[in-house]
């Protein structure tokens, strides 16, 4: 009966519509779960099992969604896929997913079909350790932060834009939000400056008040920040405070103090701050970094209390780090390693992957490619079609795994034409298989773009970051004492990033850049792991229980 109790616990219903409502202060649609934006927090503890019956209360669109970060093991059919692991559930339709949440960390969920979690279909997923277990660190209280960015203009509209001929790009986000909420055309800091935006009349109760911070002085509280922005990477920061980082992407790290906080779309962190600071209010605030801002910053406070809220911080929020100061973002990154008691990666590797990443042409439309193939995705979905063998659901050939050696990743392509395809990559299981991410000039000369990569269904070690050009002497550089273990890695412009990851998880899995219109171009892959393993696994569990 513990076991029903617990297992009670985390059932969920869950119903998607479309409904109004102003994330920013100005009136718009949005998904949500529950009569809710953002969706309901999940909160379990390691080795649950969480069963979400979704009803798609949705008129006219299908919907799935992704537990982001949390790795399937053994489940790959839960993953939430469209296309990939899952045929989108039909309106009036209910799927059931159950999972187990096999590891504590901070995660999110969001809709992964088409452009839903750009529309807002996401929320937050926290893992406790076990009952029993401590965390490697203390605390006396936790926030929890999801990262996103808002358009006014619709999904439906952006991805017409990006699919029509001309091509129409979306544009830089109007409002970022905090836990859903931001504010448009007037700012909670605008009484440092007067002059230039309205200040923002708030009571309290409204969707678009900020979700503020209240905290007693002198304790230690840990902040939860993960980002599913549809296109911005970000820089968090608290005024008057630094902050330790102690866990990325649900793997702890090696502590580190910092100013300020990098995160791109995908990724998730664990700050300690400590509220030793004169008891007053202090700004936090995120601003765009990576692309050039268009964007104000998302604020809210952090309120010691018993200080009213309406209490002005004595300094103005502070200022995000130039956008494009890459050796700054650069340095922020390659400060996050893995902390002592994690997994260490295999010595050596079975298979690399090279993976170029270009902007290009296919037949008029703009779309990102890898090694010359933009993944369109199949009408059934791979899951099925390999473990049911129907070899014309999908293209058969093995898409490359490498590049043209003569290819200019500097310059513009010089034959911009891409091909489309829904070829994947096959694994035997237990391989060990490197990525090398190339990034690359886009179509605009001078232009390279930030891409943050997520792999779904496993974890990988980050070896490392370069410029220019991977060449094989590059290996002995690779870090294989405390690569970072993580889910989400970002390429930047110019540079590659080599990745690590074991191939133990049977299933079908994406492998894509987490900036939503970028996947919607064909900005990913698709892996695949041994199924006949599964089915293997699948007998055993029959014959123990
Ligand atoms: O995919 C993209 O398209 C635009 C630009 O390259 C063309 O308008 C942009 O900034 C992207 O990230």
């Amino acid at each position: 009966s513990v076991v029903a109790a617990a297992i009670k616990g985390h059932f969920y219903k869950w119903e998607v519509e479309y409904m109004f409502w102003s994330p920013d202060g100005k009136e718009n649609v949005v998904m949500g779960i529950n009569g809710r934006f953002p969706g309901p927090t999940i909160r379990a503890r390691a080795g649950d099992t969480i069963h979400i019956e979704l009803l798609n209360k949705l008129h006219t669109e299908g919907v799935v969604i992704h537990w982001h970060g949390i790795r399937q093991l053994g489940t790959p059919w839960a993953d939430g896929t469209a296309a990939i692991t899952q045929c989108v559930i039909n309106p009036g339709e209910t799927f059931s997913y159950r999972f187990t949440v096999d590891r504590a960390g901070t995660y999110f969920y969001h809709g992964h079909y088409g452009m839903q979690r750009s529309a807002g279909l996401y929320g937050t997923l926290i893992v406790d350790v076990a009952e029993g277990e401590k965390e490697p660190f203390h605390y006396d209280g936790e926030f929890d932060l999801l990262l996103s960015d808002w358009w006014h203009q619709s999904v439906h509209q952006q991805e017409v834009g990006l699919s029509s001929i001309p091509f129409r790009w979306i544009g830089e986000p109007q409002t970022l939000l905090i836990n859903g909420r931001g504010q448009y055309d007037c700012s909670l800091a605008a009484k440092y400056n007067k002059n230039l935006i309205n200040e923002c009349n708030i009571k309290g109760g409204e969707q678009f008040a900020p979700y503020i911070l209240h905290v007693q002085p002198n304790k230690t509280y840990r902040i939860r920040i993960a980002s599913t922005t549809a296109l911005a990477s970000l820089n968090l920061a608290i005024g008057g405070h630094k902050m330790l980082v102690v866990e990325a992407d649900g793997n702890y790290v090696q502590p580190f103090l910092t100013n300020s906080l990098d995160i791109y779309s995908g990724e998730s962190y664990s700050v300690l701050i400590t509220t030793n600071q004169k008891p007053n209010n202090y700004w936090i605030s995120a601003g765009v970094i990576g692309r050039e801002p268009h964007t104000p910053q998302a604020l809210t406070l952090l309120n010691y209390l018993p200080n009213s809220v309406s209490k002005l911080p004595k300094f103005p929020p502070p200022v995000t780090p130039p956008w494009n100061d890459t050796a700054r973002s650069k340095a922020f990154t390659k400060k996050v390693l893995a902390h002592m008691n994690t997994p260490k990666p295999p010595k050596n590797y079975d298979r690399r992957i090279i993976l170029l990443n270009t902007q290009n042409k296919y037949n008029g439309f703009t779309k990102w490619a890898i090694n010359n193939v933009s993944l369109s995705l199949p009408a059934t979905p791979y899951l099925g079609s390999l473990k049911y063998g129907l070899q014309g659901a999908f293209d058969q050939a093995n898409p490359p795994e490498n590049y043209p050696e003569k290819y200019d990743v500097m310059k513009p392509p010089v034959n911009p034409n891409t091909t489309v395809g829904s070829g994947i990559y096959k694994f035997g299981y237990k391989n060990t298989v490197d990525v090398i991410l190339q990034n690359a000039n886009a179509l605009k000369t001078g232009v390279s773009e930030v891409h943050p990569w997520h792999l779904h269904g496993h974890d990988f070690w980050v070896l490392g970051y370069g410029e220019g050009k991977f060449t094989n002497n590059d290996e002995s550089k690779f870090n294989l004492k405390n690569p970072p273990y993580k889910n989400t890695a970002v390429i930047f412009p110019y540079g590659w990033t080599a990745l690590r990851f074991v191939a133990d998880n049977p299933g079908a899995w994406a492998f894509h850049c987490h900036i939503e219109p970028h996947l919607h171009m064909g900005m990913g892959v698709v892996l695949a792991e041994e199924l006949n393993v599964l089915v293997i696994f699948l007998m055993r569990l029959l014959l123990v229980v």
